[in-house]
């Protein structure tokens, strides 16, 4: 079974705009899960341009399914950020300051000693790690190594080929996914997926165990209402 983690990201985007809570980041978060969400991913960053380093705090008390923090581990107001507050699990990204968003996977080969380090820093507090990674085999492979639990799969590269060509589009992640399985790692998978492109990538990858998804539902929300949404992805990944 693949699990479905909702990104609130842009929930948090939309509240700040206005400086008040509306809408409550929190109540929204008890809302998707009620509505059949299998966990909750936020990904604060470093200005705190939508979720607060404080709203981390708010949501471990009252998320009862899996609670996921993405961000970069390289800046330690996050390492504490994680060590305090606990989640279930969190995916470390190489996020450079004052990008727009995500946009490459871990060089696991240059930066095997540092991973293994700080792997081990939230492995030890009990914290399941996953890291993301471009779908590119020996990426995968250096992971293992790691001591990671999981790898994230970067699937903005799939989303954009998507509609020129599936089948070349998922090539590289089946490849990825199968030495990833093979060494005994989990498999999540994110970025800009979407009602079109979800139920492909998950049936070309059987051992997926979680796709976080935020930008896309959000938005198709606005149409068809957050219940209706979650259930309309929920069945694409049954
Ligand atoms: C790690 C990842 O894939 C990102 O998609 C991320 O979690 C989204 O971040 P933004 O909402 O800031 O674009
Ligand atoms: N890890 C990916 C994620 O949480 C959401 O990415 P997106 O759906 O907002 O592109």
């Amino acid at each position: 079974m693949t699990r479905l983690s909702v990104n609130i990201n842009k929930i948090a985007t939309l509240r700040n705009s206005r400086g008040g809570n509306n809408p409550d980041l929190v109540q929204v978060a008890k809302d998707c899960e009620s509505f059949g969400a299998q966990g909750i991913t936020v990904h604060p960053r470093p200005d705190e341009r939508h979720i607060r380093y404080n709203d981390v705090f708010d949501l471990k008390k009252i998320v009862t399914t899996e609670f996921n923090i993405e961000g970069n581990c390289q800046e330690q107001k996050f390492v504490d950020l994680v060590l305090a507050s606990k989640p279930e699990q969190v995916t470390l990204v190489p996020d450079a300051l004052g990008q727009i968003t995500s946009n490459h996977g871990w060089d696991t080969i240059k930066n095997q000693d540092y991973l293994k380090e700080i792997i081990a820093v939230f492995k030890n507090a009990g914290i399941r790690v996953s890291i993301f990674v471009d779908p590119v085999v020996e990426m995968v492979e250096a992971a293992v190594t790691t001591g990671t639990d999981r790898i994230e799969l970067y699937t903005e590269a799939y989303a954009h080929g998507y509609h020129t060509n599936r089948e070349e589009a998922i090539a590289p992640y089946i490849k990825a996914a199968e030495a990833a399985h093979k060494s005994g790692l989990g498999i999540n998978a994110g970025h800009d997926l979407d009602l079109d492109n979800l139920k492909y990538f998950a049936d070309n990858i059987p051992a997926l165990d979680e796709v976080s998804i935020g930008h896309a539902l959000i938005s198709d929300a606005l149409y068809y209402g957050l219940e209706n949404t979650i259930q309309m992805y929920l069945r694409q990944l049954s």
